[in-house]
């Protein structure tokens, strides 16, 4: 029985290995065929420059040795002028090629660089928004950076290397074709006590190649797991650093950073990634300086053998004086490059771990997009969106977020979010909004789960003002438009509503004014209250038959505030608004209440209704804040200055 262990053992050992293998074959195809749909025209350049600079080294040797044997021969004849006229032809032919195509490659490896960058953004748009708040995710992201930084793992070493790999095998072919007529060669004296023609020679011969080849690839493997160790130790700073840097340069985090004397954490961090980059540079330094000199020493062993065996043969009358030239040459051909050859195919080997970041996180799958149904078009706008059992937790964590939350909104109703910090409201508007799905429940839009919509379709029936909502360096125009095509009449009404309007007319490029100034240096920097302004008006401009509000007037002044709700009713119309406030005085304008509490829908109700309950939770946010209020002549409840 015990004997069977170690057996069982290598088994397994041999079929992990055997994976391993068509995994990194599968990833370095699939790889391949990602550079070829990106850049088809890199990988033909790569392939014939690498080929031509493979060619390049053998012509001078393959023409000098039959041009040294005519000419020892004395045959001064057309062959020996074809030979010449060939050997510089094909020389100057090459070389011309080679170099032209080298530019171009160059050129090229940019513009694949690019396409590939594009290709992560395009997917990091595209992807679940729970797979962006993903800290996992992110750190793939940042490992395939990284890799692509320190070491020019992933797409990159493939647009870079396939030129090489493929010089390098051209040229291990090209050597052993050149010297099998050595092998076969057979002498018609002998010198030495050895036979040179040998058979066991020629094992020999291999079965050295085939140990430095194993031995190259052995140290090119512990090299790369070195390597890797030190990549894996150095994304969590990266990511830190990477989150770091944004902010350094963002003038506006500049003033904490004074004021709160924040210089010395950043200082610190910097210094421990530029140690931390330092050691990983001295460290694959180090590794590769051995690799190198092993892999130089053996060669050079090799090499002298081998030399020794071609000029025996050639002393033996095995082969002409001319084509020991030849020989030497494939032969030193052969083993100069074979590490070089090595060393290319380990780094395609060890590629696949960066090939594999990659492509997890491009073939990353959501659920978002598998809904088709057509969410049907309605002019009279009858939307009815029901939360029916709903609870949520993160992902990755424990704890329900929202537990049983019911509640039916019908067409054109304004309901009101109110809650202390934390109690869920903004969770709720991201599930409405499928930037999640409940882990538990369902949210139906005219009694099916929006699940099975169209997921593009289900979002264009939604305007939404975030809490942390943001605008861009473009054109006011193109943030409120959300396009590069603008309807101008659409964009001055939207503006209007939100309160913009003032502000506009002094702007000297009207519409076509750049926030901030990333882009422009005249671009215009926007308080607070200017910018939820303006996105106020992205979400009025857009308008869907739903729209949702997370604490739009939170940066607003007393006076826009009011303006705001004065026009709330022309802003939403009778569209279906979901309005979330801490302030409870602008919330009586709306049908329903919903007091959110720790994850549930405590109370639900009309202000008048909910004031009635005393013990209610409604109650006792509303006397905490009335005494800051009181009732105008006209009976509108307006905020008090405090006296003390
Ligand atoms: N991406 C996330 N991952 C894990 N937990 C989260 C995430 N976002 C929010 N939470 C947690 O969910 C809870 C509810 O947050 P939510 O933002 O919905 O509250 P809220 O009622 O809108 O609060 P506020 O009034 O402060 O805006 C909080 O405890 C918060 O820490």
């Amino acid at each position: 029985m015990q004997k069977c262990i170690p057996f069982k053992v290598n088994i397994t050992k041999k079929n992990g290995r055997v994976k391993k293998m068509n995994n990194v074959l599968s990833l370095n195809k699939k790889g391949f065929a990602l550079m070829y749909t990106i850049e088809p025209t890199l990988v033909w350049v790569s392939v014939i420059q690498g080929s031509l600079e493979a060619l390049y080294p053998f012509i001078p040797f393959y023409f000098t040795s039959r041009i040294l044997d005519l000419l020892l021969k004395g045959a001064i004849n057309n062959q020996l002028i074809w030979y010449i006229v060939s050997a510089l032809l094909s020389s100057f032919f090459v070389t011309t090629v080679a170099s032209g195509l080298a530019h171009t490659r160059e050129s090229l490896i940019y513009r694949a660089m690019d396409k590939k960058e594009m290709l992560l953004n395009k997917k990091i748009i595209h992807m679940d928004y729970q797979f962006v708040e993903d800290t996992k995710v992110q750190e793939k992201l940042s490992n395939i950076r990284m890799n692509e930084m320190t070491g020019g793992i992933g797409m990159f070493r493939l647009f870079n290397t396939t030129k090489n790999f493929v010089k390098n095998l051209m040229t291990v072919i090209i050597a052993l074709l050149l010297i099998i007529p050595l092998l076969r060669s057979q002498s018609s004296s002998q010198i030495t006590a050895i036979n040179m023609d040998s058979s066991w020679i020629v094992a020999l011969f291999f079965l050295s190649l085939l140990v430095y080849i194993t031995l190259v690839l052995f140290l090119n493997k512990k090299a790369f797991k070195k390597y890797d160790e030190y990549i894996q130790g150095g994304v969590y700073l990266n990511n830190l650093v990477g989150a770091i840097f944004p902010i350094l340069r963002n003038y506006n985090s500049g003033k904490e950073i004074r004021i709160y004397n924040q210089q010395s954490i950043y200082s610190k961090l910097f210094d421990e990634s530029l140690n931390h980059s330092k050691k990983t540079l001295f460290g694959i330094n180090y590794v590769s300086n051995q690799v190198a000199i092993v892999s130089t020493i053996l060669s050079y062993l090799i090499l002298s053998l081998s030399y020794v065996w071609v000029i025996v043969k050639a002393l033996n009358g095995a082969i002409s004086p001319g084509t020991v030239i030849q020989y030497t040459g494939a032969l030193s051909l052969l083993i100069r490059e074979l590490p070089s050859f090595l060393e290319e195919l380990s780094s395609l080997i060890n590629n696949s771990i960066g090939l594999q970041n990659l492509f997890d996180f491009l073939e990353m799958k959501g659920n978002r997009h598998e809904g088709t149904l057509p969410v049907e078009k309605r002019l009279d706008n009858e939307y009815t969106l029901e939360a029916r059992n709903v609870s949520f937790k993160y992902p990755g964590t424990d704890e329900y977020v929202l537990k049983d939350v019911n509640i039916t909104l019908t067409v054109g109703e304004k309901l009101a979010i109110v809650g202390m910090n934390g109690s869920g409201k903004t969770t709720f508007i991201k599930l409405l909004c499928r930037l999640y799905d409940p882990t538990e429940g369902e949210i139906l839009l005219n009694g099916i789960d929006i699940r099975k919509y169209d997921y593009q379709e289900y979002l264009r029936l939604l305007s939404v003002v975030f809490q942390d909502f943001q605008l861009y360096a473009f054109q006011l125009g193109e943030n409120v438009s959300a396009s590069k095509n603008m309807e101008e009449e659409r964009v001055r009404d939207a503006l209007q509503k939100s309160g913009f309007s003032k502000r506009l007319e002094k702007l000297k490029d009207d519409l076509n004014t750049y926030l901030y100034k990333e882009y422009d240096e005249n671009g215009i920097e926007i308080s607070g209250g200017e910018a939820q302004k303006i996105a106020m008006a992205r979400a009025i401009y857009k308008q869907a038959p739903i729209v949702i509000l997370d604490e739009p007037t939170a940066a607003l002044d007393p006076l826009s505030e009011f303006e705001m709700y004065t026009n709330f009713a022309e802003v939403t119309g009778n569209r279906t608004t979901i309005y979330i406030s801490h302030r409870l005085s602008s919330c009586r304008f709306c049908d329903t209440i919903a007091v959110f509490d720790k994850g549930k829908i405590i109370q639900r109700g009309s202000h008048k209704e909910l004031v009635q309950e005393k013990d209610g939770k409604y109650y006792e946010l509303w006397q905490a804040q009335a005494q800051y209020y009181m009732k105008d002549e006209s009976g509108l409840v307006q905020e008090v200055a405090i006296s003390q």
